[in-house]
């Protein structure tokens, strides 16, 4: 594509240089850059993008989106664009050099604290009854042919429409897609129109990055204000409430779900059962009755928002109730691992206060002996939430573990004495087991039929990052061989 076309409806401060060049590809990641591709600077948390430009050059750039001005030889052969914000301006040259690829997908943006992964995987199940469907989340993309692994939850904005394009030419109608608050505050969704917007909840999280909740909750506000079509707030939810105020001027139309409220769509008559949950269903205009087989009330949320969703996709109630009922679950979300001891051991992705409350209060409702919980937080992410989740992890347990999640930078055993600073000492029934291996063996041993242990915190992570390396390390398998392990060696005694 000829650089000036792809740089149109960019805010340009200033040009040096040929526009009328062919670019044959754009990057973010100097490491990456091709011949005769457009380098975009950006000013990161860690690095600077600025300070890889000759790596670039050496590796065949010919033009670069700079915010800073730089100064190096031979500039003269090259084209420099000045924006005032090249994460923004990278935004706008992805969808350019894509060619809006979502202008033609039906994209169903999915925000909230808590259930986007939940959410988008069971619109993915309904939606693929209906056309080819993709999927952009935190476990994986799937852009209606292909799986691959996520590295973030929203990715990068050229990477972005590079996958919306795959799922064009694999003839994709749909995209169901998780919008994280980090996506949102650094523009990766940049000039994308989504047709359908879902807030779930706004709980602790991310104060790292974001300044307080009050940030956190306007980067996911965000969302709202690029919708076609509709925006769908779950307004049992005081985050949604606020959302829900400041959107409801806008001229895309505003759908409410809740339990408690008087929304558009009701769950009432509520039954949790072990393995499931059934409620009665209001729309605008039916009721019905839903099963879905995965626990806890917040799947009752969950699926009320995914139903609004396909109730305003003109999807019929039959198929939706037939996925939900027979859904195979979501990889890590309150994930029963089967084994023939008869444990009931659950691998959940809970890494916040309100995540790892509610799963706790899920297993209360059915547990028939002890509850056991398995839980660390993660390093270089949110410290406030660490003594808050320690002081649930011990109130909502009969025994608790704390242990370490990924450490990234950090030492583990600080982490954890921050999970502690919300635990009651004097109270003996949590122990410290700082390496989780160990810490899934002890539960698995301390536990009985009946009991439920609770694995928390890494979901279907099937890694451990230690410092800045990755290990692999898989909840499910190690509490699978924990299993076997330690029950072999009892019938042996
Ligand atoms: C805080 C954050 O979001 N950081 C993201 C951000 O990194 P950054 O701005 O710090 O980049 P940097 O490392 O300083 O590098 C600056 C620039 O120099 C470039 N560079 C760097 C080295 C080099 O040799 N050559 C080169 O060109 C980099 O490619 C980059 O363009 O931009 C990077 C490129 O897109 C992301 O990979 C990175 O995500 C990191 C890995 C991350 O952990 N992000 C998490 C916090 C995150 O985004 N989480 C959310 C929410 C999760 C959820 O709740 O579900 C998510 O959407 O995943
Ligand atoms: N609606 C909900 N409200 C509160 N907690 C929930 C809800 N749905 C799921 N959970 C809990 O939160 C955990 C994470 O769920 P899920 O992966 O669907 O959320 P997410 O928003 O995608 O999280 P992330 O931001 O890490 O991608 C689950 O393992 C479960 O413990
Ligand atoms: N999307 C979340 C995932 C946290 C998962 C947890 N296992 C951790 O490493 O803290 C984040 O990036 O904060
Ligand atoms: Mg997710």
């Amino acid at each position: 594509m000829k650089l000036y076309k792809l740089i149109e409806n960019l805010n340009i401060m200033s040009i040096d240089g040929n526009m009328d060049i062919d670019i044959s590809d754009i990057h973010y990641d100097s490491r990456l850059v091709t011949q005769n591709s457009l380098f975009i600077c950006i000013k990161g948390f860690n690095s600077d993008g600025h300070k890889y430009i000759k790596n670039a050059i050496e590796k065949g750039a010919k033009a670069f989106l700079i915010q800073d001005d730089i100064d190096i030889e031979a500039k003269g052969n090259f084209t420099f664009i000045k924006v005032t914000d090249t994460r923004e301006g990278m935004a706008t040259i992805a969808c350019n050099f894509y060619k809006n690829p979502a202008n033609t997908l039906e994209v169903i943006g999915v925000t909230g604290t808590n259930g986007k992964t939940s959410i988008t995987t069971f619109l993915k199940q309904i939606l693929s009854k209906r056309a080819q469907t993709g999927l952009i989340g935190t476990i994986n993309i799937n852009d209606g042919k292909n799986e691959i692994i996520s590295k973030n939850t929203t990715p990068e904005s050229i990477d972005l429409q590079s996958y919306f394009n795959d799922m064009i030419n694999n003839n994709c109608k749909y995209c169901a897609m998780e919008v994280s608050s980090h996506s949102l505050a650094l523009n990766r969704v940049g000039s994308v129109n989504f047709s359908i917007g879902i807030f779930t909840n706004l709980t602790e999280d991310h104060l790292d990055f974001h300044k307080n909740l009050e940030d956190y909750r306007n980067a996911k506000e965000k969302l709202f204000h690029k919708t076609s079509i509709a925006n769908i707030i779950n307004i049992d939810d005081e985050g949604g409430k606020v959302i829900f105020d400041n959107i409801k001027k806008l001229s895309t139309p505003v759908y409410t779900y809740g339990i408690n409220s008087d929304a558009d769509f009701t769950a009432s008559e509520i039954k949790l059962y072990p393995n499931g949950v059934s409620y009665k269903l209001k729309t605008p205009t039916y009721t019905d009755y839903i099963y879905v087989n995965i626990p806890g009330k917040f799947t009752v949320y969950n699926t009320l928002g995914v139903i609004s969703a396909c109730y305003i996709l003109n999807i019929d109630i039959e198929t939706i109730k037939d996925v939900l009922k027979n859904t195979p679950g979501v990889k890590g979300r309150f994930e029963n691992i089967k084994n023939d001891e008869g444990l009931t051991v659950i691998v959940d992705y809970a890494h916040t206060p309100d995540a790892l409350e509610n799963v706790l209060n899920t297993s209360k409702e059915f547990v028939k002996g002890k509850i056991i919980t398995v839980v660390g937080c993660g390093g270089d992410r949110d410290k406030t939430k660490r003594p808050i989740m320690g002081k649930i992890a011990q109130q909502k347990s009969d025994i608790s573990i704390i242990t370490s999640d990924n450490p990234r930078t950090e030492s583990p055993s600080l982490i954890i004495k921050d999970m502690l600073k919300g635990i009651d000492m004097d109270n003996d029934n949590f122990m410290v087991i700082e390496d989780r291996k160990e810490a899934i063996y002890k539960a698995i041993e301390l536990a009985n039929v009946g009991d439920v242990v609770m694995i928390a915190g890494k979901g279907h992570e099937n890694y451990q990052i230690v410092g800045t390396t990755k290990h692999h390390f898989d909840d499910k398998e190690i509490a699978l061989e924990a299993i076997d392990v330690l029950k072999s060696s009892a019938y042996n005694i």
